[in-house]
């Protein structure tokens, strides 16, 4: 599990946080933490004081005074201690309470907040963050879910309980060393013993666990290749051979989870018995230190006794924070890593000029790779230009780069050398915002069905699921209402690139256009074609001109009309024809 976050910190280049970092980002909740923090304290005197009431309790209900033949004392001692009960009781609810409350809602405060700014700083990136394999969707919406609660964790109510068993075993110890220092030193001694017992056993575990796993892993594969394959392992006769070879993988970590039964078994015994022999070596011990006059009061013997082992059972509540604790702080790493990160463009900056845009577009010999195919030169020193109001047409072969240039309009890259101009100014100053806001990109390929527009609205639904209200709600909403009303046939015109083209030619009225075409019919009337090929502009001029000269628009043309007839062919037998290029 750690050597998976660490190698996820190494492929992000992040570094693993510590606490003061994740306090930092919790900064506006300090309060509350100081708070809950200082009722982690007081709880951690409960343990100590607890052990003392208890010996005095036991003194309290030790054999009768000749004295006191009314037991009038043992009364009196008695409810007063039995309230002292009551006292800690009420401390112990009201701490807990208030520390469980308040650092849950400040960790569950610094989890909105991380979620929120980190999702905000996506949302600035540009799109070369979002190519590169490590910021896929699935990781980017795993370090949401999952990695930002786990950040929590480093500040929940477990580390109260850090708090609060440091101050528990401090005073303890204390209380100890001071009733009676020779008990305590033997106490202190023991004690150790037990996490050695319990570090044994996890560190046994864990060795074994990978070995076993690698060989239950070996039979398992063979098991799902035999049966995938039964039918050739049955033609070879090797049914016999695979058995064994199953067998044999299984014999290792049975035989070791044999051994391990017992190791744990041993270890088991031994942790769980450590707190008696504990009892019985300082029970013994104190009888010779009382006889031996080096204590005066026999009860401190119980004292020290208790206010050790009492409060040391607050150390395995703080030791349940450090697991947590590892993994926040990996997580933590991975989170601050994408909130420290810097986008090229910065999608949500106010910075930038804000000029008016009428539409004159220049790219003057721009030059650009893909950040993530460094090799691979997608323009190469390409020029264009398109004035305002004018459609121009991008074609060329498939790959030539003809939606990069239209990438590098909408600045969702920079070029590498050259320039892209919108109205002579150079894109790199105009505000993102404001430059993407006076422009519309409508994708190349909008999914459509050959059908009516009401069917491409209502696809999928049941019959009898919609109105048709609801329709003309719905194409309200995605704007297209009146153009769809003004169509002959409303919304039982049949969808297909006549209308398609006739919503975007309806929406460059008077506006710049550049066009990326794969279907050459839909630019005829463009007022500027232009030919990309390898990264560059091998042609230009408008579609008449262009087929005059029979070059490489011409060449695309032709194979375009070959292709499209050979479809249409093919359509006309079903359906009775379809308009040719
Ligand atoms: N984000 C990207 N990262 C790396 N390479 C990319 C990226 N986008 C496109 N490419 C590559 O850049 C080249 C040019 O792609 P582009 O999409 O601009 O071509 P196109 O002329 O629009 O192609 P098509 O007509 O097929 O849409 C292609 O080889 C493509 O694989």
């Amino acid at each position: 599990m750690i050597n998976c976050h660490l190698l996820e910190l190494e492929e992000e280049g992040a570094a693993k946080a510590n606490l003061f970092r994740i306090l930092k980002y919790a900064r506006p909740e300090w309060l509350m933490l100081l708070f809950a923090t200082l009722n982690a304290i007081i709880q951690g005197c409960v343990f100590p004081a607890f052990s003392l009431l208890f010996t005095q309790i036991i003194q309290t209900f030790s054999p009768d005074d000749i004295n006191d033949p009314h037991r009038d004392k043992m009364r009196k001692d008695g409810h007063f201690w039995a309230l002292m009960f009551l006292v800690l009781a009420g401390v112990m609810g009201i701490t807990m309470l208030f520390q469980a409350t308040f650092y849950g809602v400040s960790a569950e405060r610094l989890t909105k907040r991380l979620r929120s700014k980190v999702f905000r700083n996506i949302m600035r990136m540009d799109a070369t963050y979002f190519d590169n394999p490590k910021h896929s969707p699935g990781k980017i919406s795993t370090r949401l879910a999952s990695d930002v609660p786990t950040v929590k964790s480093a500040i929940d109510y477990r580390i109260g309980s850090v708090f609060n068993s440091f101050v528990s075993i401090s005073c303890g110890i204390g209380i100890a060393f001071y009733f009676c220092w020779q008990m305590a030193l033997l106490v202190l001694a023991i004690f150790p013993l037990l996490g050695v017992a319990q570090g044994l056993q996890m560190k046994f575990l864990a060795g074994v666990a990978g070995k076993d796993a690698k060989e239950m892993e070996n039979s398992g594969k063979i098991a799902l290749e035999a049966i995938e394959n039964i039918r050739t392992v049955q033609a070879l006769t090797l049914q016999k051979r695979l058995y064994y070879h199953f067998c044999h993988h299984l014999d290792r970590p049975h035989r070791m989870n044999r051994r391990k039964a017992l190791l744990q078994g041993l270890s088991y015994g031994f942790a769980s018995s450590i707190f008696y022999f504990l009892y019985a070596a300082s029970f013994r011990f104190g009888v010779w230190l009382i006889f031996a006059q080096k204590v005066d009061n026999p009860m401190n013997v119980l004292r020290t006794l208790f206010a050790i082992s009492f409060t040391a059972g607050s150390l395995g509540w703080a030791s349940a924070y450090f697991p947590e604790y590892a993994k926040a702080t990996f997580a933590a790493g991975l989170i601050f890593k994408m909130l420290e990160e810097e986008p090229h463009i910065d999608g949500m900056t106010q910075n930038g000029k804000r000029p008016e845009i009428s539409g004159a577009v220049d790219l003057i010999k721009v030059f650009f790779r893909y950040p993530e195919r460094p090799d691979v030169t997608i323009l190469e020193g390409l020029d264009l230009s398109v004035k305002p109001g004018e459609t121009l047409a991008l074609v060329g072969p498939s790959g030539c780069g003809k939606s990069t240039v239209v990438s590098l309009l909408e600045r969702f890259y920079d070029p590498l050398d050259g320039a892209v101009m919108m109205d002579g100014e150079d894109l790199r100053g105009i505000n993102p915002t404001w430059l993407r806001s006076h422009m519309a990109l409508v994708s190349q390929e909008p999914i459509l069905f050959d059908t009516s527009i009401r069917n491409n609205i209502v696809y999928g639904l049941p019959e009898g699921s919609y109105t048709e209200d609801q329709i003309i709600e719905v194409a309200m909403k995605a704007n297209i209402h009146n153009f769809v009303s003004q169509l002959p046939d409303g919304y039982e015109t049949r969808v297909g690139d006549k209308l398609v083209q006739e919503a975007l030619d309806k929406a460059s009225e008077g506006r710049t256009c550049v066009v990326v075409a794969h279907r050459l019919a839909t630019i005829v009337n463009a007022s500027k074609i232009m030919v990309v090929k390898q990264g560059k502009i091998i042609e230009m001029g408008t579609h008449n001109e262009l087929m005059q000269k029979k070059g490489a628009y011409w060449a695309l043309t032709q194979k375009q009309t070959i292709k499209q007839n050979a479809t249409s062919d093919q359509e006309s037998d079903d359906e009775g024809g379809t308009a040719k290029f």
